[in-house]
């Protein structure tokens, strides 16, 4: 058997894995959907996670990398080693991992026919891949020898993709391993290239939110559009209006702000649960 796998390790990620989960299927996926849940997380959460997937509760795994996180600017993301629980799941002969700030615009059961180990290309340093998005057989000895490798070593970035960078450094040699990058679009980089966002907009399969500015920060005008954030490109906000459409369809429309104008996103959780 296989299954798609998330990770909510806050209640901050839980809109991303319920879009995520809801948009696989919709875009009828056979899979199951598995979401590893620490135990930070509140019961709400894993109730609502529970209507939409598989909850399967973790403990937490931390890079305590405080300086190399401080060079990725993300103190906040100690916890993604917790992401190195999804080679635990040996029910399951395949996965693929996707992060809870990932979109897919198609189905994408077709990652399914890819090896173990496979992810797409990192758009800051592409002889790297990024962690968002990958394909692996899940194994205690892969999982075991992970986390040495974290305890030896820790991790170039402080968090789960410089380890797994640095475990599967094969993989910048093996291009039967290398994912398009139409699997791991990053519309929230820095250097996004947005002509190339636009050229390929129609083949793009995955859409993932890297960064801190996650879809479910944006916030919305009483019609339902999103209000663009910052210096977001028309593109940008195209598919976080996507993301946002995925939510109001399963969780109705989000209430008026006392301003009126806007929707607020950030009460979002609040109003759901
Ligand atoms: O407070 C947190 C932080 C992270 N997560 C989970 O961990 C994932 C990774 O965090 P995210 O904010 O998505 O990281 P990115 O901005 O995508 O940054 C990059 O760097 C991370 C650390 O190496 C990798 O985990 C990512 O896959 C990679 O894209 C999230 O999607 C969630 O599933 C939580 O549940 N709560
Ligand atoms: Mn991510």
């Amino acid at each position: 058997m296989e299954a798609f796998v998330t990770l909510v390790a806050t209640d901050s990620y839980c809109p991303g894995a319920l879009v995520l989960a809801h948009r696989l299927r919709d875009l009828n996926t056979t899979r199951p959907i598995v979401c590893l849940v620490t135990p930070e997380v509140s019961k709400n959460a894993c109730l609502q996670l529970a209507k939409v997937c598989n909850v399967v509760h973790v403990n937490t795994l931390r890079s305590n990398d405080d300086a190399n996180l401080q060079l990725l600017g993300r103190p906040e993301l100690d916890i993604t080693f917790t992401k190195l629980h999804a080679w635990r799941l040996t029910q399951y002969t395949k996965i693929v991992f996707l992060d809870a700030d990932t979109l897919p615009l198609r189905n994408v059961d077709d990652l399914f026919d890819w090896p173990a180990f496979s992810a797409a290309p990192d758009a800051g340093w592409p002889d790297c891949f990024n962690s968002g998005v990958f394909v692996a057989e899940p194994s205690e000895s892969v999982y075991s020898e992970l986390v040495e490798l974290a305890s030896q070593r820790g991790s170039f970035d402080g968090g789960d993709q410089g380890l797994l960078n640095t475990y599967f450094s094969e993989w910048s040699t093996s291009p039967e391993h290398r994912l398009p990058f139409i699997y791991n679009t990053t519309p929230t980089a820095q250097y996004s290239y947005a002509p190339a966002h636009v050229q390929y907009r129609n083949s793009i399969a995955i859409s993932h939110f890297i960064g801190q500015d996650k879809p479910w920060k944006w916030q919305m005008f009483s019609d339902g559009k999103v209000f663009p954030r910052g210096n977001a490109w028309p593109g940008l906000c195209e598919l976080v209006q996507c993301w946002w459409d995925t939510w109001k369809k399963h969780y109705g429309e989000v209430r008026k702000s006392r301003k009126q104008f806007l929707y607020r996103s950030v009460s979002l959780l609040a109003l759901v649960f």
